[in-house]
């Protein structure tokens, strides 16, 4: 069984989500830690509480991208067993990018949300962004990360409406709402070995 770590940042309702979907529907795959780059990301005691183990790898500054900082986050993953040939790395709310060192380490291991339908609003602040340009759908996507910025290969995405009186709050409510669906969907798929990356697409079986 494939062992899974979760990177986070901050809240960490994503990572709770998945704990939890993996527990209710059986997921076969093992989550055996929760990372954070902030020593005062909620998600940690919410990790604690569903019996996760936790570390702390504090950025202290260092900007993404870089291997100084991954090679920590290396180190700590393979103390727990999350390797390139047995692990699963799911990005939910971490605010890094990661090194291409660290990309070509766990190659096609690596997962993220994004609270938008990539190519549309990469980056930060996805939901202020399709607010400002007018789009009458956003939504959410996982994809798996490549070493450009929310770039790699897609496997889920999620629809949600915008109304004329949304703001960027309603937005990222509603968009949550459906991250919360598709990203135990896309772990599912993966630790049943239904994802296959073709080229820059995913065919899922
Ligand atoms: N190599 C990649 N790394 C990451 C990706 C990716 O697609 N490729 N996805 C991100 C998640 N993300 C969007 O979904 C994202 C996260 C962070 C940033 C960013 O600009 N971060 C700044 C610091 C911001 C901060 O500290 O608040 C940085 O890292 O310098 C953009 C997109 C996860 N990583
Ligand atoms: N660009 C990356 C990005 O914006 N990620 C977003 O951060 C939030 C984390 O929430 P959570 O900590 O409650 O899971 C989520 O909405 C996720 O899509």
């Amino acid at each position: 069984m494939l062992n899974l770590a979760i990177l986070i940042s901050g809240r960490g309702s994503n990572m709770e989500n998945i704990l939890k979907a993996i527990k209710k529907n059986k997921i076969p795959i093992k989550p055996v830690l929760v990372i954070a780059n902030k020593p005062d990301a909620k998600g940690l005691d919410i990790a604690k509480k569903l019996g996760v183990k936790t570390e702390i790898v504090e950025s202290n500054g260092l900007k993404g991208g870089n291997w100084e900082y991954d090679s920590k986050l290396v180190s700590v993953l393979e103390k727990y067993k999350v390797t390139p040939q047995n692990g699963l790395i799911c990005l939910a709310g971490f605010m890094r990018i990661m090194s291409p060192e660290f990309i070509r380490h766990y190659k096609g291991k690596i997962l993220n949300i994004h609270p938008a339908i990539l190519p549309s609003f990469p980056g930060l602040h996805s939901q202020r962004q399709a607010l400002e340009y007018g789009v009458k759908y956003s939504g959410c996507t996982v994809h798996f990360v490549d070493e450009g910025v929310d770039t790699g290969p897609i496997i889920l995405q999620a629809v949600v409406k915008i109304k004329d009186d949304d703001t960027e709050e309603s937005i990222a409510k509603k968009i949550l709402k459906q991250e919360h669906k598709i990203y135990p969907k896309a772990v599912k798929l993966f630790a049943k070995g239904k994802i296959k990356i073709v080229g820059r697409k995913t065919i899922i079986s």
